[in-house]
């Protein structure tokens, strides 16, 4: 296949190195010291299981150089969207699939709004990774899965097709009927998980021990499910508990990204996490005071320091 990311940071980076490992045409958009260093030495990825280095076939900052491709893997942050998005129309044929993997659950609305509807699909990711040197992704953790389809889950050609070549490529792209149960059941657990580590300024474990943050979490993980399930989201019934199970194999020392960059003065999704979890339960009318005051807490921090 024909993949491009854009961009190669956390998300596309490790998909980026997987792919292009297993023989596909991948481009890999990047930009400043990130790209000089991927041209330079190619793409690395560090993880429990070792060193991977990709030289993906294209590495550049020039979209329109590019050509169109099959499928492009959208990983930017919530409010780098607008511009990556606008980037990646050189790139888009009739066939193009975009498929956003972004934390929230509005990312595939916003880019419909600037790209061909029939050209977007609709991911959640679940891997632990960030750019940790020019040219370096890191993973914490062994997990990773990529679940994906249509934006109306239908069953498609072309999202089977980049399902296959991720998992030959040794990563997982489980197969779902129902792609808004997947993106909201894990923004149930990241808008708690992300409010509650960040403003906290705390870990997973501080959050399994404590019984106040415990509570917290809760709540804030019970207003989201409300809002999701007010918008005929099919969440399971029992959500709240396998997510707190869930929390139970985190390792202790776990954060959210969210926490990660706060503590390194880096801009925070929070519009797109605790305040679209505020901004949505308010159009549901659906009280979400927990999150309303976590995004507040936040909100300084926003544009970082
Ligand atoms: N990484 C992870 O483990 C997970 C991430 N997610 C979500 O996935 C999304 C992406 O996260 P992640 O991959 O970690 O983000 P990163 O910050 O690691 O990577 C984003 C990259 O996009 C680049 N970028 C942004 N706009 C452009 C542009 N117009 N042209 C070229 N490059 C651009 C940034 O460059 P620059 O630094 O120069 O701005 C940066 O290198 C987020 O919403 C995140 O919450 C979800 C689950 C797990
Ligand atoms: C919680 C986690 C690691 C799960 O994929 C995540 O999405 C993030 O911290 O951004």
């Amino acid at each position: 296949m024909r993949i491009a990311t854009m961009a190669t940071g956390g998300i596309g980076g490790f998909l980026a190195v997987k792919l292009a490992n297993a023989g596909h045409s991948v481009a890999t958009i990047a930009r400043g010291a990130h790209l000089d260093a991927i041209r330079a030495n190619g793409l690395q990825l560090d993880s429990a299981s070792g060193t991977e280095i990709a030289r993906p076939e294209i590495a550049t900052d020039r979209p329109d150089e590019v050509g169109v491709v099959d499928a492009i893997i959208f990983g930017v942050k919530g409010d780098a969207l607008d511009d990556a998005a606008r980037a990646c129309l050189p790139m888009i044929g009739p066939e193009t699939v975009v498929v956003p993997f972004l934390n929230g659950v509005e990312a595939s609305d916003r880019l419909s709004a600037i790209l061909p509807e029939r050209n977007v699909g609709n991911g959640v990711a679940r891997v632990s990774t960030t750019i940790s040197a020019p040219g370096v992704i890191t993973q914490t953790g062994a997990f990773h899965s990529f679940i994906f389809a249509e934006r109306d889950s239908r069953p498609s050609a072309r999202i089977d097709a980049l399902r296959a070549a991720i998992n030959a490529a040794g990563s997982a792209a489980p197969e779902t009927d129902d792609i808004d149960k997947e993106l909201w059941s894990k923004f149930v657990l990241f808008s708690a998980l992300s409010g509650v580590t960040a403003a906290g300024r705390c870990t997973i474990g501080d959050v399994r021990t404590t019984p106040e943050l415990e509570a917290l979490f809760k709540r804030a993980m019970s207003e989201t499910a409300k809002v999701g399930r007010a918008l005929g989201v099919a969440l399971d019934t029992d959500l709240e508990a396998q997510i707190w199970e869930t929390l139970m194999a985190f390792p202790a020392q776990g954060r959210a990204s969210t926490a990660i960059d706060l503590e390194h003065g880096r801009p925070l999704e929070i519009e797109w996490v605790s305040g679209a979890a505020t901004r949505l339960a308010a159009k549901a009318g659906i009280d979400a005071s927990v999150n309303a005051a976590l995004y507040a807490i936040l909100l300084p921090h926003k544009h970082g320091r």
